[in-house]
């Protein structure tokens, strides 16, 4: 049964960050020769990740995390859960992730909230929902990852809102947006009955002065003053295959 306040929402790829901390202590107990199989297996699979990705079957970034919740940060996007859990799996049957310790995950779906369609066109047929529910992931530069809720309390409830007063506010909120285009490109996944928040906020920027900037002036665009609630907020570098290298050097 549907309701007419609740939005039609466009999915694309499922979604798997995985933050992981590094065993330093361990790592540098292992012997040069066990380090290198390690890495040379690791980079391995990373290629088979980079097939998969020309193939347009997904994509995959790794990034090197700052501050003490995760050493490193791995974005997955795959078709359907069972190859989400395949690609984890594959990296937890590694060597490397023997020196490695989850550091916090999360699970979601690229969304589309679809607020300012036009009616009556498929919006899967445009090139440009494709290239946003199909995205390849960054490859250089900088991530942010935050989760975030919509606020359910007492008159500032986003859920009692009509759907013309929510589809104004984010009418706002994608001008507010826009004033960073070619600067901050923007993931919005879906994570509603899959994690424990409603969304997560992946940011890729070349300037990292571009997270603080665009979040800080979101806060006072109405969706985020007023609805907006956060979670934890984490910050990244991409890892190409010789950064990575020279990250595990010891
Ligand atoms: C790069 C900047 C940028 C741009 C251009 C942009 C535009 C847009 C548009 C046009 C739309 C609606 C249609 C769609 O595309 O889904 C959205 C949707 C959404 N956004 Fe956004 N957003 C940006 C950036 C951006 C940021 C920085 C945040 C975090 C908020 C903050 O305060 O920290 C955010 C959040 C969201 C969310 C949670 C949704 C889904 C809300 C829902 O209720 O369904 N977003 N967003």
């Amino acid at each position: 049964m549907s309701h007419n306040n609740v939005l039609h929402t466009l999915e694309g790829w499922y979604a798997l960050h995985d933050f992981r901390q590094i065993d330093w202590a361990l790592w540098k107990e292992a012997s040069e020769e066990e380090r290198q199989a390690a890495i040379d297996e690791l980079l391995g699979l990373m290629k088979t990740w980079t097939t998969h990705e020309e193939e347009k079957k997904g994509s995959t970034s790794l990034f090197a995390m700052l501050g003490h919740k995760a050493d490193l940060g791995f974005i997955f996007l795959r078709p359907n859960l069972q190859e989400l859990n395949q690609v984890k799996t594959e990296f937890n049957k590694t060597r490397f992730a023997d020196y490695t310790i989850p550091s916090t995950s999360y699970v979601s779906v690229i969304e589309l909230s679809n607020y300012v369609n036009n009616p009556g066109e498929d919006p899967k047929a445009d090139p440009r929902v494709q290239a946003r529910l199909y995205p390849t992931l960054p490859k250089t530069g900088h991530v942010c990852f935050y989760p975030m809720n919509k606020k359910r309390e007492g008159e500032d409830n986003w859920y009692m809102l009509p759907m013309e007063k929510r589809r104004e506010l984010m009418k706002s909120h994608g001008m507010y947006g826009r004033k960073y285009a070619g600067k901050v490109q923007q993931m919005i996944s879906g994570s509603m009955g899959m994690d424990d928040w409603e969304w997560g906020v992946t940011l890729f920027s070349q300037d990292p002065l571009n997270f603080k900037h665009i979040v800080y002036e979101m806060r006072f665009d109405e969706v985020s003053a007023r609805y907006g609630e956060f979670g934890w907020f984490i910050v990244g570098n991409a890892l190409d295959e010789q950064a990575l290298i020279d990250l595990l050097k010891i």
